[in-house]
């Protein structure tokens, strides 16, 4: 019923004896009621005719008031928000990508969005190089810092373009500049003082786009994720989202909504330490899965991360310009791929989506028309067989070999309580009588991206030195049960599919391989079944995905299953 609004209430004490209920001044659909409790659809051009009352034989009671706020006429149903739309850096780098946003999430005019920004364009990496210069730059070079400068002038410029006012994020850009002649006092960049800085990122760009809807005539509200409700653990710069932000951020988003209809405007990537209440960050990517607890906590029906790139892809682009958009995924896969190394996901994000079985569809915000990614809980895997490649480039692989591990029993638990006590993540495993192969996580350096940029020299050469020495620590650890062999500068390939289909995978996989002269260092079937991960050299690493891709999406496969590997498997770009 379109043309109907719904109200429902209590029926006083007084009025519970009345036989029944006449209902005066409305036109309604249809009414239900029970001893104590009514419902009734009424017409809406009943509207604007004052006040709803309804009134029986002994009371008559004020059902309703008439107030000008337009959520007061609305129905029960229309009063929900539908879905959540995350847009990254990539979609928000400037004003005009802002307004082309806003177009985009006005385009869906039968939805009621929660929004999640990060921040703008590159503003986090900009930050934290500004952060690790004001290390070293001394107090009273601060407002020189090139990264400053930059981060100044894009957000002024941003507020100019748009047409709000600079004020709006004035507060925080000298906010922003105290902390960094803070961070120059104390020559110390702390994880926690890294997760304030960057937090300005997000602080800025929700604001500005916030105002910039207000000021088109699109009510909105901006939120910051640390004063609603993101109560997280107090491991800064990787914090874990706790259970408890889901009925806070469901209460007070949808608290808000229902009394004023604004369109919530939320910081991605933050949230605030249930110990030390001060603001942590969810790891690089994190708004993604800010995006995802918030469609759990609200029961949205859907999640939308708009991108830059048509969809989740069959490999990252920037190793193969080939790589095709995969229409469909399940969760697992998502999250095997996205902890495998594809920047596109948050390696975090998809446990949200999954534990309250709400679809992701990935999109491209340079590309709305395209149909993106879709992922849910399960799909048609008759046809599958393989749906994606990742790399994961600069891991390092340990062999640990024992004589005494044959036959023995709890060698295994030695060798993984070192690792819990060293706190080391390990990714891939694989083990024999006598030996165990296993890659340890790098993303404990902090961002790839800053890795792979040379001139960031001093933030490279301080990560990597603490890598290092904690690497020193667990191989002495190790040796004093087992001999180690340390192999740095490996790749991890993981092929995400059917791994139903797993020895056509491997059959066609390892004739590509060979093919390439690649020799594969090890080799792992994870237990979710939807991943084989292959460890080579990082020197040949992208020449194997290359190959791999071109074998597996660019030839037809039908003719793997009958008569073998196809001849032209090798690619080049
Ligand atoms: N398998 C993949 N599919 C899609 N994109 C990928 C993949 N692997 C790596 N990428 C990279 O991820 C980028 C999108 O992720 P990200 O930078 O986090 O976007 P945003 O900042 O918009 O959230 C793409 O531009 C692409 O270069
Ligand atoms: N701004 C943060 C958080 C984030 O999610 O960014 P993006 O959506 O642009 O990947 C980062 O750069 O890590």
């Amino acid at each position: 019923m379109a043309n109907t609004m719904q109200f429902c209430g209590v029926i006083p004490k007084q009025s519970l004896h009345c036989p029944t209920l006449s209902w005066q001044r409305l036109e309604f659909g249809a009414c239900v009621s029970s001893s104590s409790r009514f419902c009734i659809s009424v017409k809406r051009s009943c509207r604007d005719r004052g006040g709803l009352r309804v009134s029986c034989e002994g009371a008559r009671i004020d059902v309703i008031e008439r107030k000008e706020s337009e959520s007061q006429v609305l129905g029960e149903n229309e009063k929900q928000l539908t879905c959540v739309m995350k847009f990254g850096g990539s979609s928000v780098s400037s004003a005009e990508r802002m307004r082309e946003v806003a177009e985009l999430i006005l385009s869906f005019p039968y939805e009621r969005p929660v929004i999640v920004l990060s921040a703008m364009g590159k503003t986090t990496n900009k930050l934290l190089l500004a952060g690790e210069t004001a290390v070293s730059c001394g107090v009273t070079n601060v407002s020189c810092i090139d990264e400053l400068s930059f981060i100044q002038e894009l957000h002024h410029r941003t507020a100019d373009e748009l047409g709000v006012e600079r004020s709006i994020i004035e507060y925080h850009l000298e906010q922003l500049e105290q902390l960094l002649k803070g961070i120059a006092m104390m020559k110390e960049l702390t994880p926690r003082t890294r997760d304030y800085l960057v937090s300005f990122g997000e602080c800025m760009s929700t604001r500005l786009f916030a105002a910039y809807l207000n000021k088109i005539g699109v009510k909105a509200r901006q939120y910051d994720a640390f004063d609603i409700g993101f109560i997280t653990t107090d491991d800064f710069t990787n914090a874990d989202i706790l259970e408890a932000t889901y009925p806070a951020v469901a209460k007070r988003l949808h608290g808000d909504w229902i009394s004023d209809l604004a369109i919530p405007i939320v910081t991605g990537f933050l949230g605030k330490g249930w110990r030390s209440c001060a603001i942590t960050t969810l790891g690089r990517g994190g708004s993604d899965l800010t995006a995802t607890t918030i469609g759990k906590a609200l029961g949205l029906r859907e999640i939308q991360v708009w991108k830059d790139v048509d969809g989740v892809l069959t490999c990252d682009p920037n190793i193969y310009q080939r790589a095709e958009p995969v229409p469909y995924l399940t969760f697992d896969e998502a999250a095997e791929l996205a902890y495998f190394g594809a920047q596109v996901l948050h390696p975090q994000s998809m446990r949200p989506a999954r534990e309250g079985d709400i679809p992701v569809r990935v999109k491209n915000s340079y590309n709305p028309n395209a149909p993106g990614t879709l992922i849910t809980r399960s799909r048609d895997m008759t046809k599958a067989v393989l749906t994606s490649i990742v790399l994961k480039r600069n891991v390092t692989m340990l062999d640990i070999v024992s004589t005494r591990m044959l036959g023995q029993f709890g060698f295994l638990a030695k060798v993984f309580s070192i690792f819990e006590d060293l706190g080391i993540s390990v990714d891939v495993v694989a083990t024999s009588e006598v030996s165990i192969s296993l890659t340890l996580d790098p993303s404990k350096l902090w961002s790839r991206e800053l890795i792979q940029q040379a001139s960031y020299l001093q933030l490279i050469l301080s990560l990597v030195t603490s890598f290092k020495q904690e690497l020193d620590h667990v191989v002495e650890e190790l040796e004093k049960i087992a001999v180690v062999n340390l192999l740095q500068h490996r790749s991890i390939i993981s092929l995400i599919g059917n791994v139903q289909r797993s020895s056509l995978i491997l059959e066609k996989a390892f004739h590509v391989l060979r093919r390439n002269g690649v020799n594969v260092q090890m080799i792992s079937q994870g237990a979710s079944k939807v991943n084989i991960s292959l460890i080579v050299n990082d020197s040949e690493s992208e020449q194997c995905v290359r190959a791999l891709h071109a074998a597996f999406f660019e030839s037809d496969l039908s003719n793997l299953d009958a008569e073998g590997s196809p001849e032209n498997t090798s690619a080049s770009d």
